[in-house]
């Protein structure tokens, strides 16, 4: 299947000469919840302004749904819905004024069972006539998705969603996200935190200093995360793994003090068992064990600490 966006040797280059994005490659999968993960500054806000329009590139191709997001700009952008960090609408509006205006910015008819049905999906529909300076921030970000989401478009871009919200908001806009990928939308979202990439995202990319360095499905890296080790400080160093425990592929650590075994936890045998019997039976003793699992935080850091 084509790909919804298709993003390809795109660069960037501010006035000041700061080079923010480095020859980007990137398909987003139609339907799907893609997470765009990176630390402070990596470029994400810039990928997201370009592909809608906000930002010029400097050099590459951008297509949304197939369109050119230069050459064909009004169809590219009516595909595209942009929640930003900051809700930026008058504040004495009404929830259902606030929307049916966005809608009209899009030169969209007005369509009332239209608007109706996003309230409704949003939870916002007894809501519909109160000014947004009596709403709670949850229900604030609600209303600037419904405000993205006003024109019917089929890709949905979340400009780091749930920054500086507390624990039990992030989990009901995971909610809202998730229902609204149900109903086709696919959906891009900018991110800091590691957890919510892992808790939303079918895919993942991370970027840093303007390069998206890793794209890759969540189960492939919940495949990463499920490698555990275990490490057994031994009571006598070893110069090499003995032969006989070969099949474990084992590495020694530590100047030969620490065997290192690593394993799979997703995996239905783990081969612990059989390998402390072999351990046994090659005469090697231990005095103590640990087991440490690499989590997404780790891979994370290790990624971008590669980078220049
Ligand atoms: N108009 C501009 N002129 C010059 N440099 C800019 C401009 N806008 C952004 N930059 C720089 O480009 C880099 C990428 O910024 P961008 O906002 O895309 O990062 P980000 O990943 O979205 O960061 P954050 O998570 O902080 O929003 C930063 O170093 C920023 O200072």
């Amino acid at each position: 299947m084509q790909p919804i966006i298709s993003v390809s040797n795109l660069s960037k280059t501010y006035a000041t000469g700061f080079r923010a994005l480095k020859n980007i490659n990137l398909d987003i999968n139609r339907g799907e919840i893609f997470a765009l993960l990176g630390p402070n500054g990596a470029g994400k806000t810039t990928l997201i302004g370009i592909i809608c329009g906000i930002v010029n590139p400097s050099e590459g191709k951008v297509t949304a749904d197939g369109h050119d997001i230069i050459r064909d700009y009004r169809q590219a952008r009516s595909r595209i819905g942009l929640v930003p960090q900051e809700l930026t609408t008058d504040a004495f509006e009404t929830v259902w004024a606030t929307v049916s205006f966005s809608r009209g910015l899009f030169g969209k008819k007005a369509d009332p069972a239209y608007v109706e049905k996003i309230l409704r999906d949003l939870s916002l529909w007894d809501k519909k006539d109160s000014k947004l300076i009596t709403l709670s921030g949850g229900m604030k970000r609600r209303v600037m998705i419904a405000k993205a989401l006003s024109h019917e478009p089929q890709i949905l871009f979340l400009d780091e969603p749930t920054a500086g919200v507390d624990v039990e908001l992030r989990r009901d806009m995971w909610e809202v996200v998730r229902s609204l990928r149900d109903t086709g939308v696919t959906i891009i979202l900018t991110t800091h935190y590691i957890e919510e990439a892992e808790e939303m995202a079918d895919r993942v990319g991370v970027i840093s200093h303007g390069e998206i360095i890793l794209v890759e499905d969540k189960a492939e890296l919940m495949r990463k995360l499920g490698r555990k080790q275990l490490r057994l400080q031994l009571l006598n160093p070893l110069d090499a793994v003995p032969a006989s425990l070969g099949t474990y592929g084992m590495e020694l650590a530590d100047g030969g003090r620490e065997l290192v075994y690593t394993y799979d936890t997703a995996g239905e045998r783990t081969g612990i068992t059989s390998l402390l019997q072999d351990l046994n039976e090659s005469g090697i003793r231990f005095k103590d064990l640990q087991t440490h699992q690499s989590s997404l935080e780790e891979i994370f850091v290790s990624l971008v600490r590669k980078q220049p």
